[in-house]
């Protein structure tokens, strides 16, 4: 079912504490700890047979949510130890909890921990910015089958790397709305089945801050479906420049784009028109010189970059550009240290290599990255990876986890390319054609599950990619 774009907010840990602080406005944080508590209990209940337990808990309110899942697992009848991995604060909330359980405490737990059936971290939450120390890492390395409260400890829950160690848990129970640190990798990897429990914070609270950045899902747009008036002009023309030499990029994003439901697609040949002329009989391979094709009022979206030669780069995409045509820009656009050539283009689709070629280390933060990449060129940035993040110059980001790695085969980004046209040339915005096009090419990989998928198999499943997305 199509989510609420504010059930698709993703959360940075210190905008998660203005929420924790609206909410104790109205729910004291000792009532919300005890509902956290009860959240996680109840998912390993429903995912493990009872067996013993350790509950490694931490000094902040992570440990808290930890000391009443220790108390309500007993209850159920299951073995369960805990250790205070530090001491709560005097008087507070956690102590306060902490002084509810009457069960075993063990303080060297580095004999048990090997022996149990499940250990929980609730050591820190996802505001955790430095590394965990030697003794808890060298615990946690023992640790065999871990459910994670709020996140692994040690993955950083803004930026999903790892400081120095964190647990691989097998589930991760978190609260009111997941963390950018649970999607982007390497974190995901050590998140397990992520589950997003209400404990009892109103979704109003969320007005509370800004949020920028969401997990890229149906509902953070919406894909135009078919509609009886609908004619070619109306679904959209796509144009897209065919390099001289390498001709099969610009033939693989002129596939996507008729599969996604292109109107009409354009090839402008730079050479070889024959052979773009004989790939398909549903490309227009012009015949006219660039500045007569656009003079066409109507082929306002067009892709340059795929399959093209630096030279071919610089002699078009700057004519594009003056054209004042929207511009999806991938391959060989990214010259080193070039960002400027980008400015007019709408949409850049650079993986790693090619980000790092153009604006140079990403320093450990893919959104920020991403974020300053868009705002320094203005174009909406797709920074694909197997957590692709697309951000937008006026700061909001999505993250998209739906991709699988069937993705990762030769022609797969010529294909995001013309997906993307399509979209924009059927009327979405750039940050929406961007954030649709990834899913529906996701969406395209998973459809293809029980093979390694070809450029053009992926192709073939655009249609009902684009249909489910719709849905
Ligand atoms: N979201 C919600 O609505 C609700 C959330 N709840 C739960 O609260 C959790 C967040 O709680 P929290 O802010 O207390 O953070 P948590 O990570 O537990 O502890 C940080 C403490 O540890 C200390 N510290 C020591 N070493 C450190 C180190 N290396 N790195 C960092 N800190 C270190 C640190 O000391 P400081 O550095 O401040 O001196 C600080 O005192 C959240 O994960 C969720 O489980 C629910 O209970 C209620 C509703
Ligand atoms: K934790």
């Amino acid at each position: 079912m199509t989510k609420q774009i504010s059930e698709l907010a993703l959360l940075t840990p210190s905008q998660m504490n203005d929420i924790d602080r609206e909410a104790a406005k109205t729910t004291p944080v000792i009532q919300l700890m005890e509902n956290a508590g009860w959240a996680v209990t109840r998912e390993i209940l429903k995912r493990y047979k009872p067996c013993s337990v350790l509950v490694l808990c931490g000094p902040g309110n992570n440990g808290g949510d930890g000391y009443v899942v220790a108390r309500l697992l007993a209850k159920a009848g299951w073995p369960v130890y805990v250790t205070a991995i530090a001491k709560p604060k005097m008087r507070s909330d956690v102590a306060r909890v902490a002084g509810q359980w009457t069960g075993t405490v063990i303080s060297n737990s580095a004999s048990y921990i090997e022996k149990v059936g499940l250990v929980i971290d609730a050591i820190f939450g996802a505001g955790l910015n430095k590394a965990l120390d030697l003794e808890i890492t060298n615990l946690l390395r023992k640790a065999k089958h871990v459910v994670a409260i709020d996140i692994p400890s040690g993955v950083h829950g803004e930026t999903g790397q790892i400081m120095g160690y964190a647990p691989h848990a097998e589930l991760t129970v978190t609260f009111f709305r997941a963390k950018p640190g649970h999607y982007l990798l390497p974190g995901r990897e050590y998140v397990g089945e992520l589950v997003v429990k209400d404990i009892g914070i109103s979704s109003n609270t969320l007005s509370k801050t800004s949020t920028r950045c969401w997990l890229n899902e149906p509902g953070l747009w919406k894909i135009p479906t078919h509609e009886i008036t609908d004619y070619k002009y109306s679904r959209g023309i796509v144009s897209i420049v065919g390099g001289s030499q390498m001709t099969g990029a610009a033939k693989l994003s002129a596939h996507a784009a008729l599969n996604t439901g292109a109107g009409l697609v354009h090839i402008f040949a730079l050479g070889s028109a024959d052979c773009y002329s004989a790939s398909s009989p549903c490309f227009i391979v012009d015949k006219d010189s660039l500045e007569i094709a656009l003079q066409d009022s109507r082929r306002k979206i067009w892709v340059c970059g795929p399959g093209l030669l630096p030279e071919e780069v610089n002699e078009i995409l700057p004519k594009l550009v003056a054209a004042k045509v929207k511009i999806i820009a991938d391959a060989g656009v990214f010259q080193s240290n070039q960002s400027e050539l980008l400015k007019g283009a709408s949409i850049i689709t650079p993986h790693i290599g090619e980000f790092k070629r153009v604006f140079g280390d990403i320093e450990e933060d893919k959104v920020s990255a991403a974020r300053l990449a868009a705002q320094q060129t203005g174009c909406v940035v797709v920074l694909k990876g197997a957590d692709t993040v697309i951000a937008s110059p006026d700061g909001r980001v999505a993250i998209n986890q739906h991709a699988s790695s069937q993705l990762a085969t030769a022609g797969s980004g010529d294909t995001l390319t013309g997906i993307i046209a399509t979209l924009l040339a059927s009327g979405l915005s750039e940050w929406e054609s961007a954030c649709a096009g990834v899913w529906i090419h996701g969406e395209a990989g998973f459809l293809c599950e029980h093979s390694w998928p070809t450029a053009e198999d992926l192709a073939q499943n655009l249609g009902n990619a684009r249909d489910n997305a719709a849905r």
